[in-house]
């Protein structure tokens, strides 16, 4: 199901764990940060909404897209770190830099997630259009950094 077909901010919250004392780190791309910013406070305000404490929420930045996989692991590896969220927008443009972006960031975050047995959550926006973004950062379509908060309390809770 496409996005375009589903609020990114509407999900099911039966069942999530307490996470009170859970510790979280927002992880940013300043690229396209007119997404990004509205991105990471839907998920920290999700996060809070939740159950999780604003002082157990860090908000960190990274240049781009390509550098969420490295930020991920610097707080990824640290003991007192209980999921990682990474936020970044990387827009289709003339060339495939965006396709070889994208895996990278793909690929890293999930050997991350697993190295450290942790959750990282994939909350990169791949969108063809600036229009595309806008609609999943609070837009038409919802909040995709809501639905990654969400998605890493109910990960939180597997364990
Ligand atoms: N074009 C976008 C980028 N490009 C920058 C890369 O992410 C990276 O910082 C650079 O290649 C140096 O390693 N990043 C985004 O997040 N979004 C874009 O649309
Ligand atoms: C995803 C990007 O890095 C992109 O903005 C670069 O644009 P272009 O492919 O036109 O160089």
């Amino acid at each position: 199901m496409s996005s375009a077909h589903k609020n990114l901010s509407i999900f099911k919250t039966e069942n999530l764990p307490d996470i009170s004392w859970k510790k979280f780190v927002v992880i940013v791309a300043e690229w396209n940060d007119d997404i990004t910013e509205p991105l990471a406070q839907g998920a920290i305000d999700t996060l809070v909404k939740y159950g999780a404490k604003e002082s157990n929420v860090l908000k960190v930045y990274v240049p781009g897209s390509f550098e969420l996989s490295y930020g991920s692991q610097v707080y990824a590896q640290k003991a007192d770190i209980d999921a990682v969220i990474a936020i970044g927008c990387v827009i289709q443009g003339e060339t495939k830099h965006n396709d070889y972006i994208n895996h990278a960031v793909a690929g890293g975050l999930t050997e991350v997630s697993l190295k450290y047995n942790k959750p990282v959550i994939f909350g990169v926006l791949t969108p063809n259009t600036h229009q595309q973004a806008l609609d999943r950062a609070g837009g038409i379509h919802g909040n995709k950094g809501d639905e990654a908060a969400i998605t890493a309390i109910k990960m939180l809770g597997l364990a």
